[in-house]
Order: C-alpha cells, then sequence, then structure tokens
C-alpha cells in the first residue's frame, strides 16, 4: 500500500497558490495533517480525493498515475468531506442505504455491511431516527460510516471535529484510532490535540507548503530545552510579546505564567519545561508571538 506524491501543486488563479511543490510518501498508519486556514489541507485532500485536477505534479497509488487513471484509487477510497451535508429528513439506515447504492455496494450485501458499520460507530439505536435530529458529534459518525461502506485502504477526512463539544471529539478521535490499521488514514486538523492523540505521523503545512514531517516524538525533540515557563507581571506581557514568541499565557494571582520557545533561557527565573506539540506547531507555523 503506497502513496506517492510527487511537487503537487494547485494554481487557483494568478498568483493563488492553494498548494505548491508538495511531496509526501505514505504507507499504511494515521497522518495527522496539521495547519491553520488556508494552508492548504482541503486543497490536498481534493486532489487526493480525485476531485480537484492539479494543476501540476504527479500522485500515485501503488504505482498507478491517480490523475491519468483515477479509478484504481477510486475503487478503495473513503472521503469524508470538510461540511459534510446530510439529509435531514431521511434516517441513518435510509442514508447509509442510499450512499452504497450510489457505490454500487449490493442489497445483501450492503445491509450486512451498514449494519456493521452503525455498530462501530455506536448508532445501531438511533439508526431509525431521521438525521435533522442528530448531534454535529452523530452527523460526523454517520459520514464516517458512508466513508467506510468499501472498506477503504485510504480514508481521508478533512477537519472532522470542527463544531464537536470535547466529549463529541474525543469520541470521534477514539473511533478513527480504532479503524487504524492496514489502511492509510489521513486526517486534517488545525486542533494539535486531535492529531496528538491519534497520528501516527504528522505533516506540518502551511501556505501551501509541507514544513515538516515527523513522528510526534521527533516533532517534540526538535524543541527539547528551547521552552521556557516562568510568572511575569501582567503589564510586561505586551513587550515580552514583542521579543519573544509566547506560546501559552494563564493569568494566575501573581501575574501572568508565560511559556515562550526559545534557543536561550529569556530571563533569569525562567525554567526549561517539557515541550508540547502546540509548541512546535506555534513554532513552525509561526503563530504565536502575536497572538
Ligand atoms: N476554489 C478556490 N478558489 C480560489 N482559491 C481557493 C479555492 N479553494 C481554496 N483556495 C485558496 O487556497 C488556499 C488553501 O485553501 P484550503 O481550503 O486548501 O486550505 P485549508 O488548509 O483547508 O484551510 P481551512 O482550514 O480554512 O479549510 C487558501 O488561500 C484559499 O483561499
Amino acid at each position: 500500500m503506497n502513496l506517492h506524491i510527487e511537487n503537487l501543486s494547485k494554481q487557483y488563479r494568478a498568483g493563488v497558490w492553494g498548494l505548491k511543490d508538495f511531496n509526501l510518501e505514505l504507507g499504511a498508519g494515521v497522518l495527522g495533517l496539521l495547519g491553520p486556514n488556508g494552508a492548504g489541507k482541503s486543497t490536498l485532500m481534493r486532489m487526493l480525493a480525485t476531485i480537484t485536477r492539479p494543476t501540476r505534479g504527479s500522485i500515485s497509488w501503488n504505482g498507478v498515475d491517480v490523475v491519468k487513471s483515477p479509478d484504481a484509487l477510486r475503487a478503495v477510497l473513503g472521503y469524508l468531506p470538510q461540511n459534510f451535508g446530510v439529509y435531514p429528513n431521511l434516517s441513518a439506515l435510509e442514508f447509509l442505504e442510499y450512499m452504497a447504492a450510489i457505490k454500487g455496494l449490493d442489497g445483501k450485501a450492503a445491509r450486512r455491511r451498514i449494519d456493521e458499520l452503525l455498530q462501530v460507530v455506536n448508532l445501531t439505536e438511533a439508526a431509525r431516527r431521521p438525521l435533522g435530529g442528530y448531534s454535529g458529534g452523530m452527523r460526523q459518525r454517520v459520514g464516517i460510516a458512508q466513508a467506510l461502506l468499501n472498506d477503504p485502504q485510504l480514508l481521508i477526512v478533512d477537519e472532522p471535529t470542527v463544531g464537536l463539544d470535547p466529549e463529541e471529539r474525543v469520541r470521534f478521535r477514539n473511533l478513527l484510532a480504532d479503524l487504524a490499521g492496514e489502511r492509510i488514514i489521513v486526517l486534517s486538523t488545525h486542533i494539535v490535540s486531535d492529531v496528538e492523540a491519534i497520528a501516527t505521523d504528522i505533516v506540518l503545512i502551511n501556505q501551501g507548503q509541507l514544513l515538516d514531517r515527523a513522528a510526534p516524538e521527533d516533532l517534540l525533540r526538535m524543541l527539547d530545552g528551547k521552552v521556557w515557563q516562568w510568572v511575569v507581571p501582567s503589564a510586561e506581557l505586551p513587550a515580552l510579546k514583542q521579543n519573544f514568541r509566547v506560546s501559552g499565557a494563564i493569568r494566575r494571582v501573581e501575574g501572568v505564567q508565560v511559556r515562550v520557545v526559545s534557543e536561550r533561557a529569556p530571563s533569569a527565573e525562567a525554567q526549561a519545561i517539557a515541550p508540547s506539540l502546540e509548541d512546535v506547531y506555534l513554532h513552525r507555523v509561526g503563530m504565536g508571538a502575536h497572538s
């Protein structure tokens, strides 16, 4: 199982690139695609899902050129797009039957698979209720169930936890973790804790380009000895933000407890602490200093 992406680029109009010269090689596992709004995550995923055509570059699936011959990949692809819409008057069961028909699954086999999937996503009891009355998390679980109908080898899920409350987010994350195994899962998000929990590999992406690709523990190692914490008077915070990359600030009775990413100790009182993936993200994507 191999997905090979080479110099992949998408230009929307003169000067506007959704993705530029992107290279990536993937085997089985969960890839967390992490980047801010507008980074190019959806553009990449839509090209992988064979919905958007690249401007240049190539994608190959087990050696087959996906742009020229998309069918080989489509047959083994599951895709949960961003803003996945549902039909409010259909029940989960009816919706999944409809999707199965579109995907060419036959009657009895389809029904067996749907029953199985409703259990996997824990919706068996709600299966006959109209989707309009479902919570956001339940809808996303229906979305993942439709993406799994054909037992895909490549499962693409675009920002699946947006708008979910913390409990639903954790539940959805656990579900994705359970689905890992002999398949490639590509999960995009701008929520660091989502990928921290389940990704075996992380790609940091910004402005259409790949910044880093590494296992979570290797990303953390990049900042070993470079994350500092201490308490400053509130009045000093704006100046500190001017001079350092502040990755966290928590109000305390005695002042503000700040977290700073810096090569050297930023203050005599600063203590080196263990880096978090959030520090790495803010450091690499460059949003920490003035946010
Ligand atoms: N259809 C389009 N036409 C023109 N520009 C587009 C189009 N789709 C995306 N873009 C631009 O391409 C860049 C990448 O967008 P993309 O949606 O891929 O990012 P993203 O990382 O998925 O962001 P988000 O988290 O907001 O969905 C952005 O600058 C965006 O404005």
